[in-house]
């Protein structure tokens, strides 16, 4: 497992204490432009040097970026994993792992209506046997994440009981208020969040990153 919790999204040095101080594992830098949660890679290298003094994973998050950029920006940060959240291939993760070398996470983006074990093996298995980790988001669109829509958690709890040797992380629409119930039924050990631990939509809330890292790791 690549983590237990992870405050995605994350823009200010306040942001990465407050998930230090209430024991949450990694943080997700956003490198997708047109998200309200995005991080110029010079500013996120002055977050990931307050990550790494905290013991806190720095996770990246790509949306439909070049090998070589999604290198670039790796090494002047300094990320420890690599998330896929757009529409990249299996080459695109052969030419992405040969440049950074580093674990990825593949999103995988479901229907937040009904959903069956079987519709989340399909998309997920080839990313699995290709060696990734998978986080399993709600579909959000054009915006592609960070919807606040919730999944089928019956269903993925299903999906999971047949592939007890699979490291996965659940998100969409994860709060401080759902997140215990979301763990219990899906029987998921690693969580991430973005707007969830947000007050306003875009700006991250001390008090709901405690709220949410209390309640998913009690
Ligand atoms: O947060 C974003 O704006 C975002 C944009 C593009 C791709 C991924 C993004 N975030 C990821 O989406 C999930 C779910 O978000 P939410 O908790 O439902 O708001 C989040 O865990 C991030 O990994």
């Amino acid at each position: 497992m690549l983590f237990h919790a992870k405050i995605c999204g994350v823009r200010f040095k306040s942001d990465i204490e407050a998930v230090g101080q209430a024991g949450g594992d990694a943080i997700g830098l956003n490198f997708f432009p047109p998200s309200i949660r995005y991080v110029r890679p010079d500013e996120a290298s002055a977050l990931s040097e307050v990550a790494r003094r905290l013991e806190i994973k720095c996770v990246g998050v790509f949306v439909n970026e070049s090998a070589e950029s999604i290198a670039q920006i790796s090494q002047q940060v300094g990320l420890d994993v690599i998330q896929l959240h757009g529409d990249e291939t299996l080459d695109d993760l052969k030419l992405i792992r040969e440049a950074t070398r580093l674990p990825v996470l593949r999103a995988i983006k479901l229907p937040t209506g009904p959903l069956d074990a079987e519709t989340i093996e399909s998309k997920t298995q080839p990313w699995i046997s290709a060696g990734c980790d998978v986080l399993l988001d709600a579909d959000a669109g054009a915006a592609h994440g960070g919807s606040g829509k919730t999944l089928d958690w019956d269903s993925v709890r299903q999906w999971a009981e047949r592939s007890p040797e699979v490291n996965w992380t659940l998100a969409g629409g994860l709060t401080p208020e759902n997140v215990a119930v979301a763990m219990q039924v899906s029987g998921a050990k690693s969580v991430d969040t973005a707007s969830g631990a947000e007050q306003p939509k875009g700006t991250k809330s001390r008090e709901r990153i405690a709220e949410f890292l209390n309640a998913a790791l009690k």
